[in-house]
């Protein structure tokens, strides 16, 4: 088998709380290894523990115990190997905003100890890459998320580093410049060989992106694999059933565990989902038994399993429901 280019084995990091609020364990026992020239994908809500792996990788941050070792490197002992190996493209923008596109990429090139023949070149090539030759000579500030984002990603590859991080690379950006960093991203890892771990909160990323997918959860890896194989392994349809007023007293819920072939119900909001054995004969017995009690209803759809199932399955709640529920707790 090849070699992992990343792996992490049992890491553990807990946070201090603020304000005499009780630690907050950020990492319980996250295991992952990946081999070289695979993407990665970490998906997991807001809170899962994505950005404190990439820290902990990218030697920002320490673990409490456990091991992890980026293109055979350890992360604690030998930190400058470690550092020279990877490209790290954190959440928030990283070039000057006042520099221009190109001054960005001389300075990082420069930073890493190319010749200045050397790091004019490369800049160049990146600016040619990304499709910003022409916005290479302005200042960073007036480029628009997705110019800006690109930029990013080009800075990270200067070094023509062997593992990229990718922290969040596309949230905020429009459908467009989201469509053109996942071709970039594809061809890193396709023609390049890159191994790239790249973190998420989108669900249609993760499916397009990640050549290994691990759905974190309260700081672990709760299932991996590719994202055809995790939908595969849920057999049957899901139904997803709108009513139009919430099942607060589970009266639908009890009504529709009662029928035959429909299993792991779950309520999220006015919205129930199922799976059941096969949406053609489901539904009907479905919108049957919901008519007998007079409940109204606004919609009912039958899909394949999607990474939103697979999520629903591995930890109990819908991807939409953690996130918001995260949100609601962050705001707390
Ligand atoms: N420096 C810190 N001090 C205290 N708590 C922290 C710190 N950094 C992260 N946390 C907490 O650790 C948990 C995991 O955070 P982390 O940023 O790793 O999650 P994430 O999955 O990357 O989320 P997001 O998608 O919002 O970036 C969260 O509850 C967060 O509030």
């Amino acid at each position: 088998m090849a070699k992992p280019a990343l792996e992490a084995i049992e890491l553990v990091k807990t946070y201090r709380g603020a304000r005499k609020k009780p630690p907050l364990r950020a990492l319980d026992g996250l295991t992952f290894h990946v081999p070289e020239g695979v993407v990665l994908g970490l998906l997991g809500p807001n809170g899962a523990g994505k950005s404190t792996t990439v820290k902990i990788l990218t030697t920002l941050s320490r673990a409490d115990s456990g091991t992890a070792r980026v293109a055979g490197h350890d992360v604690i002992r030998d930190q400058d190997e470690v550092r020279r190996a990877i490209g790290y493209v954190p959440q928030k923008p990283s070039a000057d905003p006042m520099a221009t596109g190109i001054e960005n990429l001389l300075l990082s090139g420069r930073i890493y100890g190319l010749s200045r023949s050397d790091a004019i070149r490369r800049a160049t090539e990146l600016l040619q890459r990304f499709g910003l030759e022409e916005a290479g000579g302005r200042q960073v500030r007036t480029y628009s998320g997705g110019m800006q984002r690109k930029l990013d990603v080009a800075l990270g590859l200067v070094h023509r580093p062997r593992v990229l991080f990718l922290d969040e690379p596309t949230t905020g950006l429009d459908p467009e410049a989201r469509a053109d960093l996942w071709i970039e991203v594809e061809r890193l890892a396709g023609e390049e060989g890159m191994t790239v771990l790249l973190t998420t909160h989108y669900l249609e990323e993760a499916d397009r992106l990640a050549g290994q997918l691990a759905i974190v959860d309260h700081g672990k890896v709760v299932a991996e694999g590719t994202p055809e194989a995790l939908k595969a392994e849920l057999r049957g349809d899901s139904v997803s059933i709108e009513l139009v007023d919430a099942d607060t007293d589970g009266t639908v819920r009890t009504l529709l565990a009662r029928l035959p072939g429909i299993g792991e119900i779950v309520v999220d909001g006015n919205t129930l989902r199922a799976r059941v054995d096969s949406g053609a004969t489901a539904v009907p017995a479905v919108l049957g038994a919901l008519e007998e009690k007079a409940v109204p209803v606004t919609a009912v759809t039958v899909s394949r399993p999607s990474l939103d199932d697979v999520y629903l399955r591995y930890t109990g709640r819908s991807f939409r429901a953690a996130e918001s529920a995260d949100t609601e707790g962050m705001a707390a």
